[in-house]
């Protein structure tokens, strides 16, 4: 609980024991109040993570009921406060329905001040546990999404979501993205998440295998049916019998294979290389490409009938780039994991590794990101990882200007809105959701003209 102040909030109406609790701690920031509302006051004010609280408050002072009232209140307005309750002598059953009520924990009078120290330094103790737990449940919530893929952004969690829609469905997903994107590690989200996850992925980069050797990666042969086929070897497609094919840079594959790879999606059997039996196999097929498929369709060097089989579903994946904040969210993913496996010392990252991380424009993306951060933690000669050993030290970081960038959004949103609304400036402000008067105000600034 370093980096959060630690605020007790003492309720107690005998100013004299109320001073004596106030020089009794040390190392909490500590208002003292003597009632119910200054209570509740204090509490919305200050946030206080403990209380301490007299059950005897007025106007009730040799009572419990005005001390129930406060405690209830407090843990309606405020329920993860840990409240820790006075109760007089004899009054073990006020304590007991204390704790019912939902108290932290409770202390007898006449006050103890070394053991009422120890219960509030365990509350604030347990406190923090709680507040790191759902931190951590929110952040494993928002952003690891199918199969270990990390993000925060909007754009990629849509692109999960919409994989773990279309896994159970049995059509053919083609995800086009630049090189480094996390197509591979979609792909295997998506098998996992789909009714062949028991059955094997199987993966083959069309790109990295000569041309003369593709044909007998995907379809096998028999053995002697070219030189060097000394044996009977099964093909990758076989091989994703029962699961997933993914077929990474399928802009790749040659038009004479992309003939023999229409023929196994339509009859979905192959035949091996000089084999003569056909073999049935049953297996999905995603693919992927950074390729503009659409062009090479246009001009020949992709058949459409074999586009149209494998891309069911198209799935745009954005950019590193395209993903903002995501860069840094997985540099410390990558330096906790880096660090562990290679170089303990290094703890984070300098403040000028990440205004670098930031800023620059990551054209391999998250496999340059890892790449480069592995590389620091190897080089990195103190605990913390600079601009300089992830070899981005290179020129000033872009200024980010928030006035810019909001001027740009509100510019182009308006634009939008006129547009949708013909020029209509009152459907143009209810688009906005703001007044006319503001939208002219917005409109004069920015000198946009209906
Ligand atoms: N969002 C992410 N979270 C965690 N790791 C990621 C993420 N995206 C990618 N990676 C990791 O980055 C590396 C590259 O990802 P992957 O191989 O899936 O990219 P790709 O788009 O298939 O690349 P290529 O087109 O070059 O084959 C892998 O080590 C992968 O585990």
């Amino acid at each position: 609980m370093s980096a959060e102040m630690r605020r007790l909030l003492i309720v107690e109406d005998d100013l004299g024991l109320q001073r004596q609790l106030r020089w009794a701690y040390e190392g909490y920031a500590i208002t003292a109040v003597g009632d119910r509302a200054a209570a509740l006051a204090a509490l919305r004010a200050e946030e206080p993570q403990v209380v301490t609280l007299d059950l005897g408050l007025p106007p009730d002072p040799d009572g419990t009921s005005e001390g129930f009232a406060t405690l209830e209140a407090m843990l309606a307005l405020k329920p993860d406060t840990k409240i820790i309750v006075a109760s007089g002598h004899g009054a073990r059953e006020s304590a007991l329905k204390a704790i019912a009520m939902g108290a932290f924990d409770f202390y007898a009078k006449p006050i103890d001040i070394d053991t009422l120290g120890l219960i509030v330094a365990r509350a604030f103790h347990v406190h923090a546990l709680e507040a790191e737990n759902r931190r951590l449940a929110a952040r494993i919530e928002g952003e690891t999404a199918l199969g270990g893929m990390l993000t925060a952004a909007p754009e990629m969690l849509k692109v999960t979501r919409t994989i773990e829609r279309v896994a159970p469905a049995d059509v053919s997903v083609l995800l086009l993205g630049a090189s480094g994107t996390g197509k591979e590690l979609l792909a295997r989200g998506l098998h996992d998440a789909s009714p062949r996850a028991q059955g094997s992925f199987v993966a083959i980069n069309c790109a990295a295998i000569p041309e003369t050797l593709l044909e007998s990666e995907l379809f096998g042969h028999e053995k002697g049916a070219f030189t060097g086929a000394i044996k009977t070897t099964a093909g990758k497609i076989e091989a994703a019998q029962g699961g997933t094919l993914f077929l990474d840079e399928i802009g790749d594959v040659p038009l004479p294979l992309q003939v023999k790879l229409l023929r196994f999606l339509q009859e979905r059997v192959i035949e091996r290389i000089g084999g003569r039996k056909p073999i049935p196999v049953d297996t999905r097929i995603v693919c992927a490409t950074h390729q503009d498929l659409d062009a090479m369709v246009a001009d020949g060097r992709f058949r459409e009938d074999l586009y149209y089989r494998l891309a069911e579903i198209v799935v745009r994946i954005p950019s590193l780039a395209e993903r903002p904040g995501d860069a840094g969210l997985l540099a410390r993913h990558f330096l906790r994991r880096y660090a562990r496996q290679m170089n303990a010392a290094v703890t984070g990252f300098a403040p000028d590794a990440l205004a670098a991380i930031d800023a620059w424009g990551w054209p391999g993306n998250v496999r340059e990101l890892e790449n480069r951060v592995k590389r620091a933690v190897i080089m990195a000669d103190a605990k913390q990882v600079t601009a300089a050993d992830l070899d981005l030290d290179h020129g000033e970081a872009e200024p980010i200007n928030l006035k810019a960038i909001r001027e740009e959004a509100d510019r182009r949103a308006i634009r939008h809105a006129l547009a949708r609304a013909q020029g209509n400036i009152s459907g143009t402000a209810r688009l906005l959701g703001i007044s006319r008067p503001t939208l002219y105000d917005l409109m004069k600034a920015y000198d946009l003209q209906p």
